[in-house]
């Protein structure tokens, strides 16, 4: 698996701290993800990739798409909320209004296209700027299966993951869910030490729009807006 971490020993760190609710066997988590990065760097395909473990050639997104994930960590079951914003700039206004809600941020580029990578301070300095103040997120290089046309040295993305605060780097690949897995589970491995249970947290829901504008929902209604998600 290919990753870097800069503070300190965080494997250690993040297996072995309590999380003040690990003796009560039935706490379950729920986090929302939100996943950037320019057009056509796979994030969408990651996410399906994560969700099903097979790669499915799908069409750019428009506008916001959301899908529900759970996972089983240490004997938890963790919800993951995962938001695959559209990477086109027209659609720029609608996904930075999604930021805001979001316990972490995946932010994706293509290793075989420099461009994307070069993309990468600016989105996270939109996490920054429309994300909450500790919103943890990682730097993502997607098309590791395409070593031969790569055009970005991991070794940068992690001098670039150390230099911003990333969680961590990590290379993956969608089309042999290669690193997916990983990457989520490093996300709720983090946001389990870092928000402990989020089942009691308040709902907010913020009408007309209550998919625009909430944090953390108790996990009975997940059931009802998973009915809305996509279908990847
Ligand atoms: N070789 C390879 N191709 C991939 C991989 N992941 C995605 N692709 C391809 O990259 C293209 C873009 O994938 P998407 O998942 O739609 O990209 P996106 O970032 O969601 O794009 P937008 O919705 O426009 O923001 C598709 O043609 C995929 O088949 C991968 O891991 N390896």
């Amino acid at each position: 698996m290919q990753w870097c971490k800069w503070a300190g020993n965080w494997k250690s760190r993040l297996q072995g701290q309590s999380t003040g609710a690990q003796e009560e066997d039935a706490c379950e988590f729920l986090f929302k993800i939100i996943f950037l990065g320019d057009s056509n760097v796979g994030k969408t395909c990651v996410i399906h990739s994560f969700k099903s473990g097979e790669f499915r050639d799908i069409h750019s997104t428009i506008g916001v798409d959301f899908t529900v994930h759970s996972m089983d960590i240490d004997g938890k079951k963790v919800k993951m909320q995962i938001w695959d914003t559209a990477g086109q700039e027209r659609f720029r206004t609608i996904t930075q209004s999604y930021y805001r809600s979001a316990h972490g941020a995946m932010i994706a580029y293509d290793l075989t296209r420099r461009s994307t990578f070069d993309s990468l301070p600016h989105w996270i300095q939109a996490v920054e700027q429309y994300g909450a103040a500790n919103v943890v997120f990682v730097l993502i290089g997607n098309k590791c299966d395409l070593a031969p046309q790569r055009q970005v040295l991991f070794e940068d993305a992690c001098t670039l993951a150390e230099q911003t605060g990333a969680l961590a780097a990590l290379e993956t690949s969608a089309k042999e869910n290669r690193n997916v897995q990983e990457a989520f589970e490093l996300m709720a491995r983090e946001l389990i030490v870092r928000n402990g249970c989020l089942v009691h947290q308040e709902v907010q829901l913020d009408p007309p729009n209550p998919l625009l504008y909430y944090d953390s929902h108790p996990i009975d209604e997940v059931e009802s807006l998973k009915k809305k998600s996509c279908d990847c």
